[in-house]
């Protein structure tokens, strides 16, 4: 079992790098199967096992796709997709394959995906999803664990109004509507710049996508889209790990990378703890008074404070003075990160869909375990202040979003290590003859 082992005390400091976004190149990855020719060529794509995931589903269509991992390029080439059907496998262990539902539904007129299912975060719906590809004329079936959705011809262009600003309704209606016949408008839209990222690869395929990054995107569908260069956008969660990094040791960090006009909610946030946050050519440079004020958060779509960083939140929390609350709009199910903090020694206290963090904790080190991907990072930054050694398990969750975090932190001066067990997991994919292949986030860490 691979774990990480976490001395806290060190103070950080020095340069950390942000690697390409997940939650961006994930829903890229899946709109660069709408291409009929061409291939496209995806730069700042991270080494993760969600990317190896996504990229299995892809390949299971018949998409001829290679990951150099070396260069964090990935290409596509996907004139042949002939398959449409997502294989179980591969879906139930990541959600955001149900992504490819809408350019399969635009590109053949059909897809067969099975149904995603919650996660540890919540029931995650997906009737948003569904009733956009109903709108646009397709037929939806569910039965035997998967959605049939289908349409004669080409899908309609129309209005859809989404009842809640799903980032994954609106990325997985955008792809079906950009080869719908006439103009689709989706109203109540998700705002996430990885939804701005999403819709400038699709206009650099030949989409006609207005509007992303507003309340309302509107799609002149095409006849056609091909192959297109395209460099994801930083990773905003990452890099926001990194800030609380930063304040939970005093330390100081610059975060090369960053983008902060991404980062509006936490920089206000972390800002309002006392913590400074220096915007720099390139980056942000973040550093702090030994003290730090309690403060209120609560998670909204963006342009709120992202539920992705309301663990990590948490963490630094508990170094304030004074008691901070913290209230998760976005999730039901978001805190159990809280069981595996008291283990460490917190005072948290959960009411309904709010916690009451108390301040001033004394962490000390103990046995914990990543419940979900942003749960696992925020014990690791528990970690690296508490007394003693923390140990941390069920990694799986962090190898899905977080490149050599540990290098990193290491990097930066933390005490921390991993120990992997000796199985060396190297997946080669279909172009093992030339040499490349796929290395998973887990498979790196066990040949390090
Ligand atoms: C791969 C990816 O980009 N993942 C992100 C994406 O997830 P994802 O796209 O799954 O998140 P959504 O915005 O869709 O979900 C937000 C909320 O809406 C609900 N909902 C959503 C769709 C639907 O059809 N019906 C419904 O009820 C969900 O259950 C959830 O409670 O946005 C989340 C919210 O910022 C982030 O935490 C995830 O990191
Ligand atoms: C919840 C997350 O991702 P996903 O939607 O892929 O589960 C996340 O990135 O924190």
């Amino acid at each position: 079992m691979d774990k990480i082992i976490i001395r806290g005390g060190q103070r950080l400091s020095g340069k950390v790098r942000v690697h390409g976004a997940k939650n961006a190149v994930l829903p890229i990855i899946a709109a660069s199967i709408l291409a009929e020719d061409g291939t496209s060529i995806i730069h700042e794509v991270p080494s993760l096992d969600d990317v190896y995931t996504i990229s299995e589903v892809i390949r299971a269509l018949n998409v001829n796709i290679k990951y150099d991992s070396k260069a964090e390029t990935l290409t596509v080439d996907a004139s042949n997709l002939s398959e449409v059907e997502a294989p179980y496998e591969w879906v139930r262990k990541m959600r955001a394959s149900f992504l490819v539902m809408g350019s399969l539904l635009a590109r053949k007129g059909q897809a067969r995906i099975p149904l995603p299912g919650g996660c540890a975060i919540g029931s995650r719906g997906i009737d948003q999803h569904l009733k956009g590809f109903e709108a646009m004329g397709a037929k939806v079936e569910i039965g035997q664990g998967y959605i049939l959705a289908s349409v004669d011809g080409r899908l309609k262009g129309t209005k859809i109004y989404l009842d809640i600003p799903s980032v994954g309704a609106t990325e997985n209606i955008m792809m079906a509507a950009t080869l719908a016949e006439g103009t689709t408008v989706i109203e109540n839209v998700a705002q996430e710049p990885e939804i701005v990222d999403l819709a400038n690869y699709l206009n650099a395929m030949g989409a006609r996508v207005r509007g992303a990054g507003t309340d309302t995107i509107r799609i002149e569908g095409v006849e056609r889209l091909v192959g297109a260069v395209h460099s994801v956008i930083p990773d905003r969660i990452e890099a926001g790990t990194f800030m609380v990094a930063a304040a939970i040791t005093r330390g100081d960090v610059f975060i090369e990378n960053a983008i902060v006009d991404h980062l509006k909610p936490v920089v206000a946030k972390l800002r309002e703890m006392g913590v400074v946050i220096d915007e720099e050519e390139n980056g942000v440079r973040v550093y702090c008074n030994p003290e730090l004020k309690c403060v209120d958060v609560k998670t909204l779509p963006h342009p709120g404070f992202p539920t992705d960083m309301q663990a990590q939140f948490m963490a630094v929390m508990l170094s304030a003075k004074g008691s901070s609350i913290i209230t998760e709009t976005v999730f039901e199910n978001r805190f159990m990160h809280v069981d595996e903090f008291k283990r460490m020694g917190a005072n948290i206290k959960i009411e309904g869909r709010s916690s009451i963090i108390s301040g001033e904790a004394h962490l000390t080190g103990a046995k914990v375990k990543a419940t979900d991907l942003r749960a696992g990072a925020a014990l690791i930054l528990a970690g690296l202040i508490a007394e003693g050694e923390t140990e941390l398990t069920e990694l799986h969750h962090i190898d899905r979003g977080y490149v050599d975090i540990v290098s990193k932190l290491r990097g930066l001066g933390a005490n921390i290590e991993r120990h992997s067990t000796p199985v060396v997991q190297l997946v080669k994919d279909e172009s093992e003859k030339s040499g490349e292949m796929v290395v998973t986030a887990s498979s790196k860490a066990s040949l390090a």
